[in-house]
């Protein structure tokens, strides 16, 4: 079971509390100033990764502290339930155990008793098998030609981590097209499907409950346009799988269970990237580099679970960020990736914080009395710089920053990638040390800007700094160096929800949406003026009527 500590009534969160008295007025410029060991101090280098923490408003009490207050919550403790197989989801009475999918050690991992390790592997065979035999095109379409496009239809967790890691590791990508369908919005499936041939498209349809409106929605008109096109209903079973829990819902569609890979209700659907809903992962990538992604996170799980607090990366991610969420009271925090490869990197883990951590009950059943998760959000660098960095830099709000980037990268042509990792170390420093009044006037009477407008200006101007990031220089994005980060990223988030004392594994925030547009829908299927709901709803369903 979970520990159940109220982090403020912790003697860490008092003296926290104190301490942020003490370091609050501080300026970073004057914590690397009094401090020339900050760098060596707070990095943790990690394989091929690097995090330098340094250039947070942090000395070296407040780590110390923010780990006695993970101690006091007792996250070791958790963090063993979790690796155990305990049924630490307790609102859905589940265990949770993506870790065990990339689980490359062999070791058995136990749920009820019952060794998980077996199906896993199993599963991970039939994927090996199945991709291999679609990219080197034995597996033939009903017309005998071979399989050139594959078309993911699943949304959420089914859909934004395999969009997220093809994106990423597009230089590993094997001769197979891979697209992907999420959106409801029929316009995401037509545009999808305008270039592509039935009889040389493979459609995956992902979703863990089978259950999903749009994922049901999108894999009936798939299959209809399949139909259409010239496929017959014998040829389905060549041109669909399922990648789900719900074997029943599976056959009900109409897909050959023999071509369904199945998962496990301990796997959620934000952390299932390293399950079967891979797939198309492994279609875009290759089964060699799957597996290395998954070593790469097992080497992360690893480091995460044996590693003491202190040098621990997702620990030191996750203190951070309560210590910004908590005490400095930061709303958000922005992770900017300087790859081009990792632009979907913020949208993925937008849903594996917001709806692990978006969360205002406590594991008591309580309203919590305390700020949970922050707002995720990004953009890749450098084009944030030239949207909303002036907000990071010069705005009334405090945003902890992320930065991430390759030392190498896999499209080296003339000066590119120096220029972009010359923002990269720029943007820190500068949110770090800001410009002062004395340097913007320097600057100006160098340029010989006349005394009026030199005070006109200044103020404008001035950078007042003290703005904290963390720095990721990873060697190069490589399957391997990426699933470590992933899960290093999904422990900070679970490190986090342990310290809220929160459900991190359930998202009952998303049923809501769910049940009224069930209720609406019907109202939608005439022309009758509507008057169930109140004034506004009302007005815009009848509007929507007269327009449509
Ligand atoms: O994979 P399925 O079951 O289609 O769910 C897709 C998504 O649905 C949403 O409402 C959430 O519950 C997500 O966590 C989930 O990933």
């Amino acid at each position: 079971m979970l520990p159940n500590v109220d982090f403020t009534n912790t003697d860490a969160y008092n003296y926290l509390s104190n301490h942020y008295i003490n370091i609050a007025p501080k300026h970073l410029r004057d914590l690397f100033a009094y401090d020339p060991h900050r760098f060596e101090k707070f990095s943790i280098l990690f394989e091929d990764i690097l995090l330098d923490y340094s250039k947070n408003r942090i000395d070296e009490q407040t780590i110390a502290l923010l780990i006695q207050l993970a101690r006091e919550c007792q996250l070791d403790q958790a963090i063993a339930a979790m690796f155990n197989g305990e049924p630490i989801n307790q609102t859905e009475g589940r265990a949770v155990l993506h870790t065990a999918l990339r689980n490359v050690s062999g070791t058995p991992v136990l749920v009820d008793g019952k060794d998980v390790m077996p199906e896993v592997n199993a599963v991970l065979e039939h994927m090996k098998t199945f991709s291999e035999a679609v990219i080197s095109g034995a597996w033939k379409g009903y017309n005998g030609k071979e399989i050139t496009d594959v078309v993911n239809i699943g949304i959420g967790g089914s859909d934004l981590g395999p969009v997220m890691v093809t994106e990423a590791l597009k230089p590993y990508k094997t001769r197979l097209n891979v697209h992907f369908v999420s959106n409801v919005d029929g316009t995401h499936l037509v545009e999808t499907l305008r270039e592509l041939k039935a009889d040389t498209t493979l459609f995956l349809i992902a979703s863990k409950t089978f259950t999903t409106q749009e994922t049901m929605a999108n894999a009936h008109s798939a299959r209809d346009w399949f139909l259409e096109q010239g496929g017959r209903e014998a040829d389905i079973a060549k041109h669909f799988v399922a990648l789900s829990t719900n074997t029943k819902a599976v056959e009900a569609f109409g897909i050959d269970t023999q071509n369904m890979f199945a998962f496990w209700d301990w796997v959620g659907g934000r952390y299932s990237l390293w399950s079967a809903i891979g797939l198309s992962i492994v279609l875009s990538i290759g089964f060699d580099h799957f597996s290395e992604l998954l070593a790469g996170a097992h080497a992360a799980d690893k480091h995460f679970k044996d590693t003491p607090f202190e040098e621990n990366i997702p620990v030191i991610m996750a203190v951070l960020g309560i210590w910004y969420n908590n005490f400095f009271d930061a709303e958000s925090h922005a992770i900017l990736p300087y790859d081009q490869y990792l632009h979907r990197f913020a949208a993925y883990f937008q849903q594996g914080d917001m709806e692990s951590n978006g969360k205002y009950v406590d594991r008591n059943g309580h309203p919590v009395e305390y700020q949970t998760g922050p707002i995720i959000w990004g953009e890749p660098g450098t084009n944030g710089q030239h949207a909303f960095y002036q907000l990071i830099h010069q705005g009334t709000k405090m945003i902890p920053c992320d930065f991430i980037a390759p030392a190498q990268t896999h499209n080296p042509i003339g000066e590119h990638h120096t220029l972009l990792l010359s923002n990269f170390f720029a943007q820190t420093e500068a949110l770090m040390n800001g410009k002062s009044e004395d340097e913007v006037e320097m600057e100006f009477i160098k340029a010989g800007q006349d005394t009026e407008q030199i005070a006109f200006l200044t103020p404008f101007k001035v950078f007042e700094g003290n703005r904290p990031s963390n720095s990721f220089l990873l060697k190069k994005i490589t399957p391997r160096s990426l699933g470590t980060l992933i899960a290093f990223y999904e422990h900070k988030i679970f490190t986090q929800g342990i310290i809220w004392n929160i459900f991190s594994f359930d998202q009952w925030g998303v049923e809501l949406g769910k049940q009224l547009a069930g209720k609406i829908l019907p109202e939608l299927k005439n022309d009758q003026e509507i008057q169930t709901h109140d004034s506004s709803t009302n007005g815009l369903i009848n509007q929507y009527k007269v327009w449509r």
